[in-house]
């Protein structure tokens, strides 16, 4: 593709440009006196309600995004995805997430074969897997029936299961289903994660979870066997067989690692591992811990959302219309972070999680054809629930930098609290935050309204709020496991819509790959130096002297080494 079809050198782009001079002269303040446009701005479906009255941008902003949305192709784009073509070209992948979640009788095909049955198979034998080991009939070494699981993978092979378990844990049904169980993680390849992980288990009523696409991810790898050492030493080497399960798309290394087959629960390569959390990936572990009808009601609200973003009109669809608003601020406003800020405590790893899909999906360099892109793509993601983030960073929010945000809040409280003789509810308390929040950072405060309210002079520069800063507000009817899947698809989609705007390949990620092959280097060299005594070479001044530094520090492995579990 030569630059000149880059999205930059079209029309719709250029026109987008020119606007922004007169988006600027508006403020938002004055934008959201008229309530036709306000009206305009609202789109409901499935009672999820969104508001994205307080964008920086006009009737006429969102015609000319869909006019971009035209020049970027994007309907063909959705729909090439839908169709499973290869549309992860540098790997030469389908990107099919969305036929994990896809009804038994769907159609959805990946090189001539339909998937959905593939699908069906293996969220069958998790059904049937789970049962086993929720009803006790699954025993381990000792006889013993497993109650705690430790899932070890990293990634998107943590953080999407990480963000509906959490998000599930509070959740009436979820914790009627969940009595007497434990859900672990174990990500991290330090150590210190292994101890945290186990602290309290026992190994004789733990099954762990080695959860990697790959099966070749170092950090999980690592961590696996250590909990591989972990159950062997205490119940003996046969105790691996029952106590230790795998998700993979590669299943000759599960069984190579020692997991007996029919305990491997596949996927395949047409789901990214930040797209993964619908596959076994997530629904293994979760179903494991709240039981698979759970899970199947999380699986269904993605799938609407799938349903509602394949095939309503733009301007009614919310993953194309949150999409487009994203490149409206990244790429013309210039706007280059977002701050996802859901008023839900249960919602406190959907952030982390979101920075994956969204990061690692749009942190782009090049288009689609490797042409060098003239413009930024990607933006950066971080969030905190609210009210926490708000005693935080919200100073940088509301008078620092301007950070388009999303509120997130949920109308009934998976926990509801009330205190005879307060004024409201906790959970209108924290919503009293949710809607005077976007109005704060819209409306401001003039130096005019401080003077009226006597503030000393000195101090006006200080307590000015500039405001004009745009947000859109989010409501869920309740925060349950079907809607937990309809956010996770909602932000899965605008990511795509994103990159389709901007010509990239949201689905590889190449840049995750130079650090890993510098860190095996530094592996070697210190193996050779503990063992060997041998000197650092091959490395710059500045890692060589660090290097060394680290390297006089004592460390538990000698020329002769032995096992050393943590001690927690
Ligand atoms: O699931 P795995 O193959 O172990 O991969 C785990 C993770 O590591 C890689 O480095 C990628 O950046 C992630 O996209 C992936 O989710």
């Amino acid at each position: 593709m030569a630059s000149s079809t880059l999205i930059c050198n079209t029309e719709p782009w250029k026109d987008l440009k020119a606007h922004v001079e007169e988006i600027k002269k508006t403020h938002l303040r004055d934008l959201m006196n008229d309530t036709e446009r306000c009206k305009s701005m609202m789109v409901e479906f499935d009672e999820l309600f969104l508001d994205y009255s307080r964008q920086c941008a006009q009737k006429d902003t969102l015609d000319k995004l869909l006019e971009l949305a035209e020049a970027a192709q994007l309907k063909q784009k959705i729909n090439r995805m839908f169709n499973g073509e290869h549309i992860n070209s540098t790997e030469d992948r389908s990107v099919l997430h969305v036929a994990l979640r896809a009804p038994r009788d769907k159609v959805i095909s990946s090189d001539g074969k339909n998937v959905v049955p593939e699908v069906w198979k293996v969220l069958d034998k998790i059904n049937e897997f789970s049962e086993r080991f929720r009803s006790g009939s699954w025993v381990g070494e000792t006889g013993k029936a497993l109650t705690d699981v430790v899932a070890v993978g990293i990634g998107g092979s943590f953080l999407g299961p990480l963000f509906v378990h959490t998000a599930l844990q509070t959740d009436p049904e979820a914790i009627a289903s969940a009595k007497g169980r434990q859900l672990r993680f174990l990500a991290n390849v330090d150590p210190i994660d292994v101890a945290r992980s186990i602290t309290g288990l026992n190994p004789e009523t733990t099954l762990v979870v080695v959860v990697s696409k790959t099966f070749t991810t170092a950090e999980t790898m690592l961590n696996a066997r250590t909990l591989r050492e972990w159950i062997s030493s205490a119940l003996g080497p046969q105790a691996v067989a029952k106590h230790m399960v795998a998700v993979s798309t590669n299943l000759t290394l599960v069984e190579k690692f020692g997991i007996d087959p029919k305990n491997a629960f596949a996927f395949w390569d047409w789901v990214g591992g930040r797209y993964s959390v619908c596959s076994a990936v997530g629904v293994l572990p979760l179903s494991l811990q709240y039981g698979f009808s759970v899970v199947e009601k999380f699986l269904k609200g993605a799938s609407s959302i799938d349903e509602h973003f394949y095939s309503t009109q733009f301007d009614k669809n919310l993953p194309v219309l949150l999409g487009l608003l994203s490149v409206w601020n990244v790429s013309f406003l210039g706007y280059p972070a977002r701050a996802i800020l859901p008023y839900c405590q249960a919602l406190e790893k959907f952030a982390p999680h979101i920075q994956q899909v969204s990061m690692e999906s749009n942190g782009k360099g090049v288009s689609i054809d490797g042409v060098p892109l003239p413009f930024e793509a990607g933006e950066i993601d971080f969030g905190e629930p609210g009210t926490n983030g708000q005693h935080s960073f919200y100073q940088l929010i509301h008078q620092g930098r301007i950070i388009p945000c999303d509120f997130i809040g949920v109308a009934k409280s998976q926990q509801p609290v009330y205190l005879k003789g307060e004024m409201v509810s906790n959970h209108d308390e924290l919503m009293s935050n949710f809607f005077a929040q976007p109005d704060a950072l819209a409306y401001g405060k003039t130096p005019e309204q401080l003077l009226s309210e006597k503030v000393p002079k000195h101090l006006i520069p200080h307590k000015t709020f500039s405001g004009n800063r745009p947000s859109i507000s989010l409501l869920l009817p309740h925060l349950n496991a079907y809607t937990v899947g309809q956010l996770l698809a909602i932000y899965e989609h605008r990511v795509a819509v994103e990159g389709f705007l901007w010509g990239i390949n949201s689905f590889d990620q190449w840049g995750v790959e130079l650090g890993k092959s510098l860190a095996t280097q530094v592996r070697k060299q210190l193996n050779a130096s503990r063992t060997k005594g041998d000197p650092i070479e091959g490395f710059n001044y500045s890692t060589a002297t660090v290097m060394t530094k680290y390297l006089e520090a004592k460390s538990p492995i000698s020329s002769d080494p032995v096992t050393l579990l943590p001690k927690a």
